[in-house]
């Protein structure tokens, strides 16, 4: 019985009360964006993907809320259109390799750049660092430094560790988006 009143709920906040809200994903090449993407909306986790070539868009349901999620892509020629993508949004967020060092300090670089355009101040940012399922990686605290986030005032910052490919801490990710839906 508690089925039946928990989907009729359910089925009211969707019907009376839907909100949509955009979020952007950025991030270098082979971080996870694309594969964070493909298991929030439900689909496989794959090993073997193809880099994201401009963009990818998916809705996300949690809730009363859709996630209108943009996956760029992070090869070095499609960064310059990152911040176009990141105008305006409810949140954005920034994927790291936790477990490749080599590119952190490219990573920090470009996280930098983008949130020093004044189109985007203000906009809250969620740093993911994916991968967590790898043995030798960045704990959260050493990404925190790795990636300098202290220095990044006048917004809402968040950070954490996930693995897309073992499903850990989505619903971390998910609750923390949904709270700027409607801001
Ligand atoms: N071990 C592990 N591998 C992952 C995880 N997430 C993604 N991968 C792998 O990392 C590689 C790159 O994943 P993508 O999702 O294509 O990366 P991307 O950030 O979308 O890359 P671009 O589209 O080029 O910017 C793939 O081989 C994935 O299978 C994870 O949580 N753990
Ligand atoms: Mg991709």
């Amino acid at each position: 019985m508690a089925g039946v009143f928990r989907r009729l709920y359910d089925w009211l906040l969707r019907t009376f009360w839907a909100t949509e809200m955009d979020v952007t994903m950025v991030g270098l090449q082979n971080a996870g964006k694309t594969s964070l993407l493909r298991v929030l909306s439900g689909a496989e986790f794959e090993i073997d993907t193809i880099p994201t070539v401009g963009f990818n868009m998916k809705r996300v349901q949690k809730g009363h809320v859709t996630l209108k999620c943009w996956d760029l892509g992070g090869q070095p020629r499609f960064r310059q259109m990152w911040e176009r993508y990141c105008r305006g949004v409810n949140a954005i967020v920034f994927i790291v390799d936790i477990a490749d060092m080599a590119l952190l300090p490219m990573a920090k670089e470009e996280l930098h750049a983008l949130m020093s355009n004044q189109t985007l101040a203000g906009i809250p940012l969620l740093v993911l660092g994916n991968k967590s399922d790898l043995l030798d990686k960045l704990t959260v605290d050493e990404l925190i430094d790795a990636m300098d986030l202290k220095s990044v005032s006048n917004r809402e910052v968040s950070c954490y560790g996930i693995s897309a490919r073992e499903e850990t801490n989505l619903d971390a990710v998910l609750h923390w988006l949904v709270k700027y839906a409607n801001r």
